[in-house]
């Protein structure tokens, strides 16, 4: 045995060295030139050099929570376009990225978009890559997004029905005084009512987060917890592929979950199927106006995920991220609370505000677009592809197959752009502007929901709920911030996970008139 062993010695020496080493010295040579490839193709581009050899560096970065400050600041430091990684760059030029999501431009949706794929093997509005079906599909859902199908439905009614009980639930449950301290966690309340508003105008009905006030099917738990991985495949989308292929796919939400996304797969295809079965009644909703305009269902189920997510936490971070910039710059809150009083006393409001009385309330929009400003509510990079021939952008020549991204946050927050003072939530730098002026820092805001044949399809729905939601908050309420060292935990994944938002919140003892009401909760 002893012997055996022995002699075998020197043959599987041999084979090492004969065989293996070489293949892995081959593998190395490959590996290296590839490398090296990579890099050499995007040399003239600047930016740090670790993002020009490798994922690991913009990976690094993800996992801070805090990509959006690294991107801004490597944005400052390189200019207008920066290399991120081996294929990817960023672009901060509000031209190029007009350009790019052109409605006549040869650009696509880049390997970003794989993240998108909710279900292995089923491409959704946001994930579909393929130019010419991405295409049919928006065409399919215009007429739902344009709000006007189906007689008597609107997404304004839809939008009050919610705001109402939000403003009931916090009225009933949620109002301290001097001798009852109800502290509420707001960021948590509000994506109930986005939630609750993607319901009530997509399916019919609200999903039930505020009338229960609870974390149904712990969604928002697992949503929080699934986006850091969400967001390191954003940084290298070729895991997403792997993620959603046997046997990861294994791990991944099914229907048959009771909680999480799992739950609202199930919930989305048992709703559609009810939808679709012969002599099903037709509703008011959007879901109607997709079925009217020929989706299938394999469609209408991918639309009820992409509706729900893409529509709730990003109105989420835009209401609460400008909560916090009002309650925390006392004459930007109080400016806009005599601006709403005014409007009420002169008979100018109805209850709940409408979108075209928001309107015309000029501190409002000043407001709702410096908070947009402030905290663009998604951070994920979107990238774009270059086209066949490659193109030149901000004078470099930048080869095909490269993946543009942006950085809304960054393009938000430039001194360049908005001045010295871009850091500050300045409601009033709207005022001050010309109408030239105006209409362009307008349109730099109106880029966080992208552009042209990419631009957010929901758009009207999150602006509709803004204009609303504020006015109804600062007509009725007073807050204040617990803990003031530490007002909010947030931290960007694709979008933003923010937690721990506390406020007191008390009835404003000036204005009673919008208490005189039925209790919805406490009192059944
Ligand atoms: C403040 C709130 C919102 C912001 C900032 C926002 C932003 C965005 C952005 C940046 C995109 C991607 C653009 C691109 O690919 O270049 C997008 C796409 C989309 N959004 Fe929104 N969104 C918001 C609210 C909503 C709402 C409320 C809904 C639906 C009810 C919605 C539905 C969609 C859909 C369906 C797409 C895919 C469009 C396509 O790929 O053709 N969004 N949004």
């Amino acid at each position: 045995m002893v012997i055996l062993t022995a002699a075998s010695q020197p043959a599987q020496h041999g084979l090492l060295k004969s065989v293996v080493l070489p293949c892995l010295l081959a593998l190395l040579v490959v590996i290296i030139v590839q490398q090296f490839r990579s890099w050499y193709r995007l040399r003239h581009i600047p930016g740090p050099f670790w993002a020009s050899v490798s994922s690991f560096w913009m990976v690094q970065k993800a996992l801070t929570g805090k990509l959006h400050e690294h991107l801004r600041d490597i944005s400052e430091e390189y200019g207008p376009l920066v290399r991120i990684g081996p294929n990817e760059v960023l672009s901060t030029d509000p031209d190029v990225l007009r350009m790019m999501s052109a409605v006549r431009s040869s650009y696509t949706k880049g390997d970003f978009y794989e993240t998108g794929r909710i279900c292995h093997g089923e491409d959704n509005v946001v994930s579909q890559r393929n130019e010419a079906e991405h295409k049919a599909l928006r065409a399919k859902m215009a007429s739902a997004f344009g709000g006007r199908e189906n007689e008597g439905f609107g997404f304004g009614a839809g939008i009050d029905r919610q705001v109402t009980l939000f403003m009931n639930l916090i009225n009933d449950r949620y109002c301290s005084t001097a001798t009852e301290y109800r502290p509420l966690q707001f960021f948590e309340k509000v994506s109930f009512f986005t939630l609750d508003v993607i319901g009530d105008i997509s399916f019919g009905e609200p999903f039930g987060y505020l009338s229960q006030d609870q974390d149904l099917y712990r969604y928002h738990e697992i949503h929080d917890s699934s986006l850091p991985a969400m967001n390191i495949m954003s940084t290298m989308p070729w895991l997403a592929k792997y993620a959603q292929a046997w046997p990861f796919s294994k791990f991944m939400p099914n229907e048959h979950d009771q909680i999480g996304f799992g739950r609202l797969m199930g919930f989305a295809k048992s709703f559609v199927d009810r939808r679709l079965q012969p002599g099903a009644k037709p509703q008011k909703d959007m879901m109607q106006a997709f079925i009217n305009s020929g989706m299938t269902r394999a469609e209408l189920i991918q639309q009820v995920f992409v509706q729900t997510i893409a529509g709730s936490m990003t109105t989420a971070t835009a209401i609460s991220m400008t909560m916090l910039c009002l309650i925390t710059t006392p004459a930007a809150y109080m400016a806009l609370r005599r601006e709403i009083d005014d409007a009420a006393d002169l008979g100018k409001l109805s209850s709940p505000i409408s979108d075209s009385e928001a309107k015309r309330l000029p501190y409002l929009q000043a407001v709702i677009r410096e908070g947009l400003r402030m905290y663009p509510p998604t951070t994920g990079l979107g990238s774009k592809q270059v086209p066949k021939g490659g193109d030149i952008v901000n004078g470099c020549p930048v080869p095909e197959g490269t993946q543009i991204g942006t950085n809304y946050f960054g393009l938000m927050r430039s001194k360049e752009l908005w001045g010295y003072d871009a850091n500050v939530f300045r409601p009033e730098r709207w005022l001050e502007a010309s109408e030239e002026k105006y209409r362009f820092m307008a349109s730099l805001v109106e880029l966080e929901f992208g552009f042209g044949k990419y631009q957010c399809l929901g758009k009207p729905i999150a602006m509709m709920e803004l204009n609303k939601v504020f006015v109804e908050l600062l007509r009725r309420f007073d807050f204040t911030i617990v803990n003031p060292q530490t007002p909010i935990r947030a931290w960007s994944a694709v979008f933003w996970v923010a937690s721990d938002f506390w406020l007191r919140i008390s009835r404003r003892a000036d204005r009673q008139v919008y208490y005189e009401k039925e209790c919805t909760f406490c009192c059944g």
